[in-house]
């Protein structure tokens, strides 16, 4: 007879690469146990914090998933896939003789989600005694909000493709949307670090943070540390931004008002992220310039193929690069349009955009997603997004005729939302703007082809356009 951990890792194998966050799809790989935290939840129920790194071909990989479970006493004769078993991953045998467990997806039920969130109300720690465990912190103002939520929560899952697992509790006014991280890497999580600073700084740009859960666990090299976890303020009634630029684009009509205002919520983010976290130093600004030299070659050596052979503008371009940008900053680090919501304002005086997810790029190494980098960079995000927009009008509706000042109306109106609130000219021909637009085009084309190879072309035109503009007989501009 198999043991309970024997059957649950065989269940887990299954399960997980049919997940849409698995970072291995389509890879034979296997489950390396890395730690287990227990949780009571009452009422017989049972929790478990499990973290597992993958293994494939002997190798273990340095990525930590995190699998949260909900144990329950096998009932048998219900419908799984029912509403009342939300989250059914199977039926495990326990260790004593006859007894039965149900597996659930802890993120999608209600004992698990409360026993979380009140984890983090009551800074609380579930140690296992053998050097792991899982800790809860507050942010400002967090406790509170957490003791008024009325209980019991009821749940609704985030619908749609997400690389994390969420769930809000209590949707409406005064509910919390709480995101477990499904990929781990040490250190802190920047979702949650810039989002915790914000909150502090009582910026309305975005969803205040509420509070959040670490993990830890020993290694060769000592205790790791990392975010599991964030909860925040859900904002009912959120109007996708990105949906709301396709459809005015499709439509032919203006969404520079819209532009705007989101180009004037980037730069009060900018003002406060420079404001509340420690300052970027010359090495910093250096750094930034060779990543971004070594990024575009990477990118280019897999977009090459489908961009076209443009090896003399690439390196002309990474030739120009000469000048260090000054003031490196936190940054969002993926900023567009699919980002960002509009809410009613609290007084109904209009919109009031919200600025969403601040983890980074998923396709960039999570060491490099909390170093300081350029504002141009999240700039270059929305305008890169503007032109997606504008791609994806065509695509959806291949009768829409999108007008041909649309995308640089768009990103006019942006730019001058951003210089009222951060003075200074944007000059869109200078060799790092050029660099920071091609860098992200050919990001935007690797991630098309790993993910949606049917959108590809929309980031290999821009990317095309960009080099071709290069070829002229000198990159022309101040930095
Ligand atoms: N605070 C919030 N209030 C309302 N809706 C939110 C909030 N945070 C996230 N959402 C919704 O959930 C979606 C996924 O959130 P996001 O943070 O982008 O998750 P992921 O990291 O999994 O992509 C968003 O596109 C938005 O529709
Ligand atoms: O939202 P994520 O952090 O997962 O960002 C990744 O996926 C985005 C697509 O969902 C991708 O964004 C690209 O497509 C968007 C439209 O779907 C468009 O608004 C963006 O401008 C474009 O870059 C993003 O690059 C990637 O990191």
């Amino acid at each position: 007879m198999i043991s309970r951990t024997e059957a649950l890792t065989e269940l887990l194998e299954g399960w997980l690469p049919q997940q849409r966050w698995f970072p291995a799809k389509g890879r034979d790989t296997r489950l390396v146990p890395v730690s287990v935290t227990p949780c009571d939840l009452g009422q017989g129920l049972h929790g478990e914090f499990r973290l597992f790194r993958l293994a494939s071909g002997g190798a273990v990989e340095p990525v930590v998933l995190q699998v949260p479970l909900l144990f329950s006493p096998h009932t048998g004769g219900t419908d799984p896939a029912g509403p009342l078993h939300a989250g059914f991953i199977g039926t495990i045998p326990g260790d004593m003789a006859g007894e039965e467990w149900d597996v659930f997806d802890g993120p999608k039920r209600r004992e698990f989600v409360e026993a979380v969130l009140s984890l983090m109300a009551g800074d609380g720690i579930l140690r296992t005694g053998r050097g792991s465990g899982v800790v809860g912190r507050t942010a400002a103002g967090g406790r509170t909000f957490l003791e008024t939520l009325t209980r019991p929560l009821s749940l609704e899952s985030i619908r749609g493709e997400q690389s994390n697992s969420s769930v809000i509790a209590n949707p409406g006014p005064g509910g919390t949307i709480l995101k477990f991280f499904r990929t781990l890497f040490p250190g802190r999580n920047p979702e949650v670090e810039l989002g915790e600073a914000l909150t502090r700084l009582g910026t309305q740009d975005v969803p205040s943070t509420v509070g959040w859960l670490q993990a830890e666990w020993g290694e060769d090299r000592g205790t790791v540390r990392t975010d599991l976890a964030v909860t925040h303020e859900f904002l009912p009634g959120g109007r996708d931004a990105w949906a709301a630029a396709v459809l005015s684009a499709a439509e032919g009509s203006s969404f520079a008002r819209q532009a705007h205002a989101i180009g004037q919520g980037t730069a009060r983010i900018h003002r406060r992220l420079a404001e509340g976290l420690p300052a970027a130093s010359a090495g910093d600004a250096q750094g930034v310039l060779d990543r971004l030299a070594e990024r575009i070659r990477e990118s280019w050596a897999q977009a090459r193929a489908v961009v076209g052979p443009y090896d003399v503008q690439i390196e002309r371009l990474l030739a120009s690069l000469t000048t260090v940008p000054t003031h490196p900053q936190r940054i969002h680090g993926d900023l567009h349009l699919g980002q960002i919501l509009s809410v009613d304002s609290p007084a109904g005086a209009g919109d009031r955009w919200i600025f969403l997810d601040f983890e980074g790029e998923p396709l960039r190494p999570a060491v490099e997603r909390s170093l300081p980098d350029l504002p141009l960079r999240d700039v270059v995000g929305l305008l890169r997004s503007f032109d997606y927009a504008a791609g994806a009008a065509h695509r959806q509706a291949p009768d829409a005729v999108v007008p041909g000042g649309w995308v640089a109306d768009c990103s006019e109106a942006f730019l001058e939302g951003y210089s009222s609130v951060v003075p200074g000219r944007i000059d869109q021909r200078s060799p790092l703007f050029m660099a920071l637009w091609l860098d992200k085009a050919l990001y935007e084309v690797r991630y098309e082809q790993n993910n949606r190879p049917e959108w590809l072309e929309i980031p290999a035109l821009a990317a095309r356009s960009a080099l071709e503009e290069l070829s002229g007989p000198e990159v022309k501009g101040n930095p």
